[in-house]
């Protein structure tokens, strides 16, 4: 699988600008790309990243989305003097020219297609092209909200002709509708379009009826379109995880894509003036991380808006850091998603049941009372996190904002552990030794013998358990000191070594560990003071042990035909494990697992955002192959193989909600439906 994260950018693109007064158009301007830039190289990511230049996009490239009445016009604009230009720009909502336009969104368009071709010629993994002026307003025969020519619509038309490609996903986190996107592509199946975007309810531009959420797509396009509508400022970040929990990734996953496009948009983020969200630069390396683990890792993030300029560069960080593997950094602010997002999460699922099989089962009685609507208004103040208080009052003091990101990134940007893995040298593990892994030397058995006597004597009882111990602590120990990102260990009894491990972290420092066990867990260490997290994926229900605050058994029988594991993944583990911020999490697969190595691989791989990527996974030494994927995904020499998709049956599906009405309460990043507030 490739390796590299491409960056391109041209300081050319910097030469389109506004040449009269327009209080509309004057946030879009030159410094928002050279900051980013800036940015970057202070950060030290350029030099990490595989350069490659832009180009100009061919007549022809364009015209693979727009006419050439719109071509010719945008060509003609190159020798016009200022009044001229004022005059054509006139003709459109929200847009400028500048005599260096076309040539600026000829290079735009030739960068975002050098960046396909980089990645699906497999030079690189994935990368983000840094371009200006913007596209996803553009429509088929007009300029529109800053843009000329729509990058990332002609990107897909590209990568679909040139590479023969039948599904690419367009996720738009910008906080316009990019309603120039939705028109290109509202009947075509072969790309799914996703936009969440500021609405209140059309209030907001370019206030249309059809970016609501019930604009699902067109004949043959049905159910590729998903708008989802903030009808609130103030959205943050467990907002937009939950946004993609319960809309995007379960049905990104159904879908499958070969190739997946970013309109990448910052306008979304804290401190923007556009926006007025609350979202911090972090969540980007979250949403850009789930965005990795599909189409093998092919990423193209393609630069939309964005017009808080220390906000933008921030954010633009995050996703190149999370691009090139970096660990994900814990996500701030309180696990919640207010009342109006669950709201909207719950409308854009209901109106795609129809479409998508994950989502069949979807209970939907809600529509049939919307008269209870103002009922499901009015008892929503009794959930307290209906609303965000907003952290910074207004989003335009810019000011203001920058010292809050001061301040807020310097404990975000943590040193980048110089090892990714350390592992004992288990069996099999030749195969993926790389400059990434650390093979660590057992601790010496009297060493062990002094820390198990002690502290877990109630645990161990025989000797060769004893001896597997000793390698696990070393790594734990590794962990703890950042010495390395995550490790892996191999044990006779995995269930013993979880529950030692789990202690001794605990007896570390890590205040909340969270251990997901697959297989019977067999002995089930007290979690009543909720400094561990127990997800138990077993066959039948533990001896007697309901599941509780901290101890879930989640009883899940893996499906023979394929992998059916996505919605107890993002519909129940990943909430509660984002609800939970743990500080280290902990994979244990013990004897007789009831899962499939594509689920185990599918949930390290998500769960990997967590904790600072910080993950200690012990494995049942029988399991060889298992271990292999597991290692190679902790490397990040692969992303997993999530094997054929299957949708959960009905009868996995009222297992989930059932965990999740009772526990929404307690972790709230499970709340999808608004009928928590009936
Ligand atoms: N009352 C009229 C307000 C017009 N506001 C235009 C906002 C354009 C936003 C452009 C963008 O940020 O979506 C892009 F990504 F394309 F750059
Ligand atoms: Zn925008």
């Amino acid at each position: 699988m490739a390796s590299g994260t491409a960056l391109i950018y041209d300081e050319e693109m910097t030469t389109h600008k506004l040449l009269w007064s327009d209080p509309i158009c004057d946030i879009e301007v030159p410094e928002r790309l050279s900051s980013s830039y800036e940015q970057l190289r202070s950060y030290h990511l350029v030099e990490r990243c595989v350069h490659v230049p832009a180009r100009e996009g061919s007549e022809e490239e364009i015209l693979l989305v727009h006419s050439l009445e719109h071509l010719e016009v945008a060509k003609s604009t190159q020798t016009m003097n200022e009044e001229e230009l004022k005059r054509v720009s006139e003709n459109y909502d929200a847009f400028f020219f500048h005599p260096s336009t076309y040539r600026c969104a000829r290079l735009a368009v030739g960068a975002t297609l050098q960046l396909v071709d980089a990645v699906m010629s497999g030079k690189v993994r994935n990368g983000m092209a840094l371009v200006r002026p913007p596209g996803h307003h553009s429509q088929r025969n007009a300029a529109n909200g800053f843009c000329l020519f729509n990058n990332v619509a002609i990107a897909a038309e590209y990568a679909k002709l040139k590479y023969g490609l039948q599904r690419i996903l367009i996720v738009d986190w910008d906080v316009h509708h990019g309603q120039g996107t939705q028109y290109i592509f509202e009947e075509d199946p072969s790309v799914l379009y996703f936009s969440w975007h500021r609405y209140e309810h059309q209030e907001f531009w370019p206030s249309l009826k059809e970016s609501d959420y019930d604009a699902v797509g067109l004949g043959k396009g049905k159910g590729f379109n998903i708008n989802l509508p903030w009808n609130k400022v103030g959205m943050g970040n467990s907002d937009y995880l939950a946004a993609f929990f319960h809309v995007l990734l379960p049905t990104a996953f159904e879908f499958d894509p070969e190739l997946v496009i970013v309109s990448s948009g910052y306008d979304s983020g804290i401190g923007d003036p556009e926006g007025q969200m609350n979202a911090t630069p972090e969540v980007f390396a979250h949403l850009t991380h789930f965005l990795m683990q599909l189409a093998n890792g092919k990423l193209c993030v393609i630069l939309e808006g964005g017009y808080h300029l220390k906000s933008l560069g921030e954010s633009v960080c995050m996703t190149v850091k999370t691009l090139l593997g970096d660990p994900v950094p814990q996500v701030s602010g309180e696990m919640a998603p207010c009342l109006s997002a669950v709201e909207s999460i719950q409308n854009v699922r209901a109106a795609h049941k129809p479409y998508w099989k994950w989502l069949a089962y979807e209970d939907t009685s809600f529509l049939q009372n919307l008269s209870t609507k103002s009922h499901f208004l009015k008892t929503a103040n009794s959930n307290p996190s209906t609303e965000h208080e907003s952290k910074i009052t207004n989003n335009n003091d810019t000011v203001k904002v920058d010292r809050f990101l001061e301040l807020h990134m310097k404990n975000i940007l943590f040193p980048v552990p110089p090892i990714k893995t350390a592992t004992t040298g288990c069996e099999g593990s030749e195969h993926f030794l790389s400059e990434h892994v650390q093979l660590v030397k057992e601790m010496d058995k009297t060493e062990v013998e002094a820390l198990v006597s002690g502290f877990y004597a109630d645990l161990v009882k025989d000797n060769k358990t004893l001896l597997s111990l000793g390698s696990m602590f070393v790594i734990l120990d590794k962990i703890l000191k950042k010495e390395v990102c995550n490790g892996i260990a191999t044990s006779p009894t995995a269930a013993l070594s979880a529950a030692v491990a789990l202690r001794h972290s605990v007896r570390l420092g890590f205040q909340r560990v969270l251990c997901v066990f697959v297989g019977d867990m067999q002995m089930i260490p007290n979690t009543e003071d909720g400094k561990m997290l127990i997800i138990n994926i077993c066959e039948k229900e533990q001896s007697g042990k309901t599941s509780c605050k901290h101890y879930f058994s989640l009883n899940w029988k893996e499906d023979a035909e394929g992998n059916d594991f996505f919605s107890a993944v993002l519909g129940f583990i990943l909430p509660v494990a984002y609800s939970y911020q743990p500080n280290l999490t902990v994979i244990a697969v013990g004897p007789n697992r009831n899962l499939g190595i594509s689920g185990i691989s599918l949930l390290v791989a998500l769960i990997q955002g967590l904790a600072e990527s910080r993950i200690f996974a012990v494995i049942e030494d029988t399991e060889i192959s298992l271990m292999q994927n597991v290692a190679k995904l902790l490397v990040g020499a692969s992303t997993p193989a999530f094997g054929i998709y299957v949708p959960p049956t009905q009868e996995k599906v009222n297992r989930i909600k059932a965990l999740r009405d009772q526990f929404q309460q307690e972790w709230k990043m499970l709340q999808c439906s608004g009928d928590i507030f009936i």
